[in-house]
């Protein structure tokens, strides 16, 4: 190091950020020698921070000693002046030098955990090939010597940290960066996804306006997980904003960003069902046998907010995002197989970022029963035979009335040991005998969440528990029930871009009483229904079957056409039920319009321009539109079960409390008393009205509280065993 710079006595450094670069400048009062050693110079800062007490203690004793001798010219008005500008300076540097630590402690996180995955991918290839030597066949290969995919090189013990070094290579000199992380490796090619990832990481702008007290120099938090943070892998169906057919899609896109936040390493994957352009090949591709087939599967890659995306491929998956549970049973259960097979394998071939996430520390989060066999698959073919030992699973309900039901010699076809089939088989008077993927899923995983605390009582019961009940009863003790957040950058009225054309406006707790009614405005005149300002505009979005209650609405609708409402639903699903809608939209077009179809843009304009959101479902494990509509202050009629009885606390005029309107059975004429009740705030009670939308919006509906939440489910499945 180079120690003339610690003779200071005045100040005399001051980082300077250009063109979105680390651009190292070193400033004195004599000069400006530019693009100073970077590594130098950081292992300058700490010194630099120590002297800096020393530095302030000098300039004020100089400063004191100038007001003394105030008033006797000009030339000590101009030093004093100097002497400001020196400590504003002397602010600058200390503000960048927090900065630079703060990116070498990130820095150095990234490299411990860079580590870590190759440690414990080490060990997964030991286990590997011990397996290899038992002859333990895991499932979906044939007797093949199996391949691997993964780059060798990300096994060698002494592995460089690739990552950095070709971006290195590609845009800067190697030896600006801290040593640490400026080892290269010719050998790993990045691709733009780590790049991008990198250069969020590496080369984030130096902001020199921040001012910050001495002493808060290295006051970088540690991550909110603290000593709980492990690598996450959620399986999904189904991920917002790539595909998305009801809520599941949104918690996919959602959640794992909240876990990431919190300091986890965390990766969604899921079926690539068209060719997003973000995406890139990661070049690994893996075979498996599927009902005696062999079937080749390719990884995709991207990198949003903190998670790894990864899309599994294969022309079984292509195109049918908006079907993606349609189709023929036994072509639906081979999608599923395939999806779970190639998704359990993730952890050990797909490098994210250079580096695999490896088994060790790792949990799955694994939803509904579309990937309700990953717990199984994970535990017979690798915990049982010594493999994953430290691997977990935990199976979210979303749906307990989706099961994956079938034939029992539907288990032929899921390539399991024999004994297997008791965690498959079962029997209600409903199936008879038959096989039942989520029922195998709940017994294997070490853990299960649901939606909310009513959904997680309601699966206990007889009628909730749609034939699982017992199932869950027995295994009640590693059941918890967590609400669902919101994804507040995708449903926030402030930044929703779907509000930003055609009429319509952000708006936000502050200008609720002006952004609100242009949204109505717009939604009547995209709809074509009487621009009115004063008719109470209701809503329903859904998914259009039993579940929903849409046959509730139906009944509802000649007491509703004669209260002067307007009323727009929109909804894909059953065709009567489609026909329904229509069907109302031209017997009333002066007040209803049916939107029968799926569009994100419209379900979001709903939000935010209806006064009113109808819920009526029979039943609801969480529901997010209720969630939404609090969110854009529209007030939510919920029929008071599962996560609707969780979320919206009913009005209570007397004390001006509450955030809607519930109702405590699936009966028409329960909705319409609750329902009338909300008319009649809407019309007499203007002030109540604006008290209930408030308190509604003010909500933390983010999936802060409820990432925390998961991540005590994950630990606790980290210690089963
Ligand atoms: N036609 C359409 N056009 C555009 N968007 C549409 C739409 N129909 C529905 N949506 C959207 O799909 C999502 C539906 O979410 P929900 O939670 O209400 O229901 P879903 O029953 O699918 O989810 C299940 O999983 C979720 C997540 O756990 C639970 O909240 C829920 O109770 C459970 O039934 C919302 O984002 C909604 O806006």
């Amino acid at each position: 190091m180079d120690t003339s710079l610690l003779h200071f006595h005045r100040p005399r450094f001051m980082f300077v950020a250009s063109n979105g670069r680390t651009s190292l400048d070193l400033v004195s009062n004599f000069g400006v020698w530019k693009n100073v050693d970077r590594e130098k110079t950081i292992g300058c800062i700490g010194v630099s921070l120590k002297c800096e007490k020393m530095v302030r203690r000098h300039w004020r004793s100089n400063k004191r000693a100038m007001r003394m001798n105030a008033g006797k010219g000009e030339d000590q008005n101009e030093s004093e002046d100097a002497f400001e500008a020196t400590i504003e300076k002397s602010k600058k540097v200390l503000a960048v030098q927090k900065q630079l630590l703060e990116q070498i402690a990130e820095r150095r996180k990234i490299v411990s955990s860079i580590k870590n995955s190759i440690i414990s991918t080490e060990e997964d290839v030991a286990s590997y090939n011990a397996s290899d030597d038992v002859n333990v066949k895991r499932f979906g290969e044939s007797d093949e010597e199996p391949e691997r995919s993964l780059p060798l090189e990300l096994y060698s013990s002494d592995v460089n940290f690739p990552i950095v070094g070709k971006i290195v290579s590609d845009s800067v000199q190697s030896d600006v960066l801290p040593s640490f992380l400026s080892k290269t490796s010719e050998s790993h090619v990045l691709d733009n996804n780590d790049k991008e990832k990198l250069e969020e990481t590496c080369f984030e702008d130096v902001n020199v306006e921040t001012n910050i007290a001495p002493g808060e120099e290295e006051a970088k938090p540690p991550p909110l997980a603290g000593a709980n943070v492990m690598n996450i892998i959620l399986v999904a169906a189904e991920c917002a904003p790539w595909s998305k057919t009801g809520g599941l899609g949104d918690v996919a896109g959602a959640l794992p960003k909240a876990l990431a936040r919190r300091g986890h390493r965390v990766m969604v994957v899921v079926p690539r069902y068209s060719n997003y352009a973000e995406l890139s090949d990661t070049g690994v591709r893996r075979r498996y046998n599927i009902t005696g087939q062999d079937v080749e599967v390719t990884y995709h890659r991207t990198y949003i907010d903190g998670v790894d995306f990864v899309f599994i491929d294969n022309h079984m998956f292509h195109h049918i995002e908006h079907n993606i549970y349609g189709g023929e049973r036994v072509e639906i259960l081979r999608r599923m197989i395939l999806f779970c097979k190639a998704a359990v394998e993730v952890p050990w071939y797909v490098p994210c970022g250079g580096v695999c996430y490896g088994d060790g520390n790792l949990v799955f989060i694994a939803n509904d029963w579309h990937t309700a066999l990953l717990p199984v698959y994970l535990k017979a073919y690798y915990r049982d035979n010594g493999l994953m030992s430290y691997t977990r699973s935990v199976l979210v309900i979303h749906n307990i009335a989706h099961q994956g039901r079938g034939p029992v010699t539907d288990f032929s076809s899921m390539d399991l040991p024999g004994h297997y089939i008791d965690l498959f088989k079962l029997y209600d008077p409903i199936g008879g005998e038959h096989c039942n993927i989520f029922a195998a899923g709940l017994k294997a995983a070490d853990r299960i969440v649901t939606v909310s605390h009513g959904y997680a009582w309601e699966l206990k019961t007889l009628d909730g528990g749609w034939g699982l009940h017992g199932i869950i009863n027995e295994n009640h003790w590693k059941l918890s029930g967590i609400v669902n957040g919101i994804d507040v950058k995708e449903w926030n009225p402030q930044v929703d871009s779907h509000l930003q054309s055609d009429g319509y406006s952000n708006y936000s707790l502050e200008n609720l009483q002006t952004g609100k009614p242009k949204c109505k405005k717009a939604l009547q005149k995209e709809l074509g229904l009487p621009i009115r300002h004063n008719v109470p505009l209701i809503g329903f979005i859904g998914r259009l079957d039993d579940q929903k209650g849409v046959d509730l609405i139906a009944e509802a609708i000649p007491w509703m056409v004669g209260q002067d409402v307007q009323l727009v639903m929109l909804g894909t699903g059953r065709p009567d039920l489609e026909n329904m809608l229509r069907n109302f939209e031209n017997q009333y077009h002066d007040r209803i319009r049916g939107w029968v179809g799926f569009s994100v843009e419209m379900a979001h304009r709903i939000t935010a321009g209806a006064d009113i959101l109808l819920m009526p479902s029979r039943f609801e494990p969480c529901g997010l539109n209720q969630l939404y509509a609090m969110g854009y202050g529209t007030i939510p009629v919920v029929h008071a079960v599962g996560g609707l009885r969780d979320t919206v606390q009913p009005f209570d005029p007397f004390n001006e409390s509450g955030v809607g309107w519930t109702f405590d059975s699936a009966e028409t004429n329960k909705l319409i008393h609750a329902l009338g009740n909300c008319l009649y705030t809407y019309r007499e009670y203007k002030t109540s009205w604006e008290g209930i939308q408030k308190r509604g919006m003010m909500q933390d509906l983010s999936w802060d509280n409820a990432a925390q939440n998961y991540e005590d489910v994950l630990v606790a499945a980290k210690f089963h065993w």
